[in-house]
């Protein structure tokens, strides 16, 4: 467990190593610095939530929030870039974080995209990759030839990239399904620990745009649109958790599980409004309770780092 109880999840490795350091700084180079923003995922819009477990995960995890009891959450939706102005049409991946406030006063936070896969399998590769893009664009290469050249040169990406091709413009926010991607331990009351997948799934199912309507879409229309929609419904999603099986890696995000593998839904996440980001918001995925545990995913712990880094130099330009 990494920090859980530190007020807003602030890693105490924030500074971070050489690796952590090149990492953001490459994520950087992409659109420059935009001081006070996220150093990834960078427009993003807050509302308030309430998650409601039906206690079918109890026999599997001792999780406060994943008992019966219900528990306040913060949702963040994103759009993966780094440039907080860029067009929602323009950002093909998105990203839903949730922030649960357990019982205790502690959080724990799980973060989805809505990509199954991630595009590098350690940190080392991350860096090489998004400085790979940074070169390639600087050549000009439209978006489709540079899929095709980061796939030819890094094959963890394929995958990844197969799965961005086919991604089409969200309808809404709320009407998007976000995989969380790393493997999880649950670990219940015994010890006993079983690898797990976390993903939301809109309870209204997924709609996408057609191009044509997307393109006519305003820059802003993800966030207009929830803003709209929570004026008159509360959006839920669901919570599911797969299980992994003997031979299904739990240490590569570039790695789906095959699609029969056992899923149960856990609870609903009810969305109330929107509010503006509370102060010192950090979605740490690696911060979790009590009844769960990280896989050993190099990436996963990485976040930790790399977010914390991105976190102290937001902080620092306000
Ligand atoms: C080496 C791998 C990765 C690096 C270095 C990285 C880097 C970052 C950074 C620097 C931020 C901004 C953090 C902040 O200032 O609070 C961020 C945000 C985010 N990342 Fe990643 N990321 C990685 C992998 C992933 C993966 C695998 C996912 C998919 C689940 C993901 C989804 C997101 C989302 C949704 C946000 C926005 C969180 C929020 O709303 O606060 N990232 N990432």
């Amino acid at each position: 467990m990494k920090d859980s109880g530190s007020p807003g999840g602030i890693p105490a490795a924030a500074g971070g190593s050489g690796l952590t350091s090149q990492a953001v700084d490459a994520i950087e180079d992409l659109s420059g610095v935009h001081p006070g923003y996220r150093r990834a995922h960078a427009k993003g819009i807050c509302c308030r939530a309430v998650f409601r477990p039906n206690g079918l995960a109890v026999p599997f995890t001792t999780a406060a929030h994943l008992q019966e009891q219900e528990v306040e959450a913060v949702v963040r939706f994103s759009g993966s870039s780094t440039d907080p102005a860029l067009a929602d049409l323009l950002s093909p991946a998105k990203g839903m974080a949730v922030q649960f406030s357990l019982p205790d006063g502690s959080i724990t936070n799980l973060v989805g995209v809505t990509l199954p896969v991630f595009f590098a399998r350690t940190p080392e590769s991350f860096v090489d990759i998004v400085r790979f893009v940074h070169r390639a664009r600087a050549g000009n290469l439209g978006p489709l030839e540079l899929i095709k050249e980061i796939s030819a040169h890094f094959t963890e990406s394929k995958s990844s990239f197969l799965a961005l091709k086919k991604l089409q413009p969200p309808a809404s926010y709320a009407e998007s399904r976000y995989y969380c991607i790393h493997t999880y331990f649950l670990v219940d009351a015994e010890g006993n620990k079983r690898p797990v997948k976390f993903e939301w799934t809109p309870v209204t199912g997924v709609r996408a745009l057609s191009l044509e309507d997307a393109s006519q879409q305003p820059d802003h229309y993800l966030e207009d649109e929830l803003a709209l929609r929570l004026q008159d419904e509360s959006p839920v999603f669901q919570l599911a958790v797969i299980f992994g099986e003997e031979d299904d890696p739990t240490d590569d995000p570039t790695h789906a599980w095959p699609d029969e593998r056992r899923r149960i839904e856990i609870g609903n996440l009810h969305l109330t409004e929107i509010i503006d980001e509370p102060d010192g918001l950090l979605m740490d995925p690696a911060v979790v309770p009590a009844g769960i545990a990280l896989s050993e995913d190099p990436i996963l712990h990485f976040r930790h780092s790399a977010y914390g880094e991105s976190f102290r130099r937001r902080r620092e330009e306000h």
